[in-house]
C-alpha cells in the first residue's frame, strides 16, 4: 500500500497537521508545489488545504492541482484534511462533496479540520487519521 500526503500550507498549520498525517500514515510527504509524482502509482492520498479566499481551496497552487487530480480519484480513497480561521468548515464540506462527486471514497465521509494552529491532541487526531488512510 504506497500512501501520499500532498499539501498546500501559507502560514504552516496545515503543514503540521500533513507532517502528523504522514508520520501516522508512514507516507510520502510532499508540498503541493513539488509534487511530481503520479496519482496513479499511489493507493491512498491525503489532500491537505486551508480555508482560502472565501471558504474556498487556495487558488494558485491547491486549486489547479486539485483540479487537474479530480478524474484520476474515482475508486481512491482519499483523505482530506486543513486549518481554518474564523468560518464553520464550508470550504471542507465542499471539498469533500467534490471529492465524493469525482468517485472517490472520503475517509470518514468528512475532513479533519483544526482551528488555526493544531493543538497536541488535533496532531493526535491527524496521525490517527494517517493510521486510519494507510490501513
Ligand atoms: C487570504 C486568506 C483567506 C482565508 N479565508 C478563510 C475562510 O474563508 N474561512 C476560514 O475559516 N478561514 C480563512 N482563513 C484563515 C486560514 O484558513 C487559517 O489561518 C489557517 O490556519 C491557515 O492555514 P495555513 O497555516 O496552513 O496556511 C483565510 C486566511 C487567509 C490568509
Amino acid at each position: 500500500m504506497k500512501t501520499a500526503v500532498i499539501y498546500w500550507s501559507g502560514t504552516g498549520n496545515t503543514e503540521q497537521m500533513a507532517m502528523a498525517v504522514a508520520e501516522g500514515a508512514g507516507a510520502d510527504l510532499f508540498k503541493v508545489s513539488e509534487f511530481t509524482g503520479k496519482i496513479a502509482d499511489y493507493d491512498r492520498i491525503a489532500l491537505g488545504c486551508p480555508a482560502m479566499g472565501a471558504e474556498e481551496l487556495e487558488e494558485t497552487e491547491f486549486e489547479p492541482f486539485f483540479a487537474s487530480i479530480e478524474g484520476e480519484l474515482s475508486g481512491k480513497t482519499v483523505g482530506l484534511f486543513g486549518s481554518y480561521g474564523w468560518g464553520d468548515g464550508e470550504w471542507m464540506r465542499s471539498w469533500v462533496d467534490r471529492a465524493t462527486g469525482a468517485g472517490a471514497t472520503v475517509l470518514d465521509g468528512e475532513g479533519l479540520m483544526a482551528n488555526e494552529a493544531p493543538s497536541d491532541e488535533d496532531l493526535e487526531k491527524c496521525k490517527a487519521f494517517g493510521a486510519r488512510l494507510a490501513q
